[in-house]
């Protein structure tokens, strides 16, 4: 590949859109990156951010549309002069179902995630958008799609079952598992930081951003996760409801009415943090009310909840745990949600070292818990790049 060459990473998601330039020798510089935030939400305009200048430029976009978000990224994109220089682009794509290796996409891929982008209707229609703006606009440009389920594709049998009639896994309906380009990243960093062993132990991720999950990983592969057959599953998010009774669905199409559409609605937007507190889906917001608002500490208090029970149930998948990692937004970020969820997980060997937490340093246990407490950044566009270095020379060889 020539020295020359870059590539261009995008990580579509409902409200926002993270690109990143990476040139691939040296690997992996990062050329430039920045990201499009708050598209399509009533109350805010969207923010256009670019990481990587001095001065950094923020842009508000006019029109909140996903369309119009999407076709004003495309063409600054096209502006900057390392877009002449990428020889592909990788895009992160929620859910494949079958498809997990990352794979050039081709008209028949797009047509097969046409046929399913309704499993996932936050994430998948405006993945799809953002490839066909491109291939329209850059025919000759090689896409290359990263499914987030790749991580998980290898769990158990039993942990990928749903308990539905066995005709529905004719139909490839089971737990799939999603944020595995953020896991897959976090554990080449943890083997970075610490070793071989480490990353051979017993380990529990938790990517807890607007979107949060958490997976269980042994000998290196995942064995357990939050997220099931869509990313609206598992633990409480910023809007998302995670596991709910499913005589809730029953209840709130016969009783109150919702369509499907309504429904998908409510679980998606309407819920979890937000849905509890009544006020935002932002962490850093509930923090500064929670005193003054039961209902802010009320969503707080039951999101570190559900995170305690899933690390106590995976400890138990694991047989133990040796290492905890905090990613995502509010893992990298907030020393008092860490806190709480650590509380009274002594018996596990989970200790916080609270100067360390406050700090925000990457290790935070104490010397004597038997648990490696982590902070890691996470970085899905780095994992896309290094996803995309492996396949991209047989790709336009082909
Ligand atoms: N620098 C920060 N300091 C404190 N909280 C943060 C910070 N960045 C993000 N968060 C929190 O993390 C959540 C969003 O996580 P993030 O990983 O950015 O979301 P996304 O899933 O959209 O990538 C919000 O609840 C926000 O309050
Ligand atoms: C899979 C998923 O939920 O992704 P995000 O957190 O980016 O919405
Ligand atoms: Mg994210």
């Amino acid at each position: 590949m020539s020295a020359e060459k870059s590539i261009l990473t995008i990580n579509g998601g409902s409200s926002s859109i993270r690109f990143a330039f990476y040139q691939l020798e040296p690997a992996f510089a990062l050329l430039l990156s920045g990201k499009l935030e708050n598209i399509g939400n009533k109350n805010a305009i969207p923010v256009f951010t670019d990481n990587t200048s001095d001065k950094p430029e923020l842009v508000n976009i006019q029109q909140n549309t996903y369309e119009y978000a999407a076709n004003f990224l495309i063409e600054w994109l096209e502006q900057r002069p390392e877009f002449s220089k990428i020889s592909g682009i990788g895009h992160r794509i929620v859910q494949g179902m079958q498809h997990t290796d990352p794979q050039e996409i081709t008209p028949e891929l797009i047509s097969y995630l046409k046929e399913i982008r309704l499993y996932d209707p936050e994430h998948l229609p405006e993945e799809i958008k953002l490839i066909e703006l491109f291939s329209k606009r850059h025919p000759p440009l090689k896409q290359i799609a990263c499914f987030d389920t790749s991580f998980h594709a290898k769990m158990p049998t039993v942990a990928k079952r749903l308990p539905i009639p066995r005709r529905f896994s004719e139909k490839k309906i089971r737990r799939y598992g999603f944020h595995g380009l953020s896991y897959a990243y976090l554990m080449q960093e943890l083997e970075r930081q610490a070793g071989k062993e480490a990353a051979n132990g017993k380990i529990i991720l938790a990517h807890l951003g607007s979107g949060a999950s958490l997976a269980a990983v042994k000998h290196g592969k995942s064995v357990e996760t939050s997220m099931g057959f869509t990313p609206a599953s598992g633990v409480l998010m910023g809007t998302r409801s995670g596991d709910i009774d499913p005589g809730v669905a029953w209840y709130m199409m016969q009783f109150e009415k919702l369509s499907p559409k309504q429904f998908n609605h409510l679980v998606n937007h309407e819920s979890g943090l937000l849905g509890i507190s009544d006020t935002s889906s932002d962490m850093r917001e509930l923090l500064k009310i929670e005193k003054a608002d039961v209902r802010a500490a009320e969503a707080i208090e039951l999101f570190c909840y559900q995170i305690k029970k899933s690390i106590g149930s995976f400890a138990a998948v694991l047989g133990g745990i040796d290492t905890l990692i905090f990613s995502g937004g509010i893992g990298e970020n907030i020393p008092q949600i860490r806190s709480r969820i650590c509380q009274n997980l002594g018996f596990l060997g989970i200790e916080l070292d609270e100067k360390q937490n406050q700090a925000n340093a990457s290790i935070i246990s104490t010397d004597s818990g038997k648990v490696h407490i982590r902070v890691i950044a996470t970085n899905e566009e780095l994992m896309i790049a290094r996803l995309i270095s492996q396949v991209l020379d047989n790709i336009i060889k082909n």
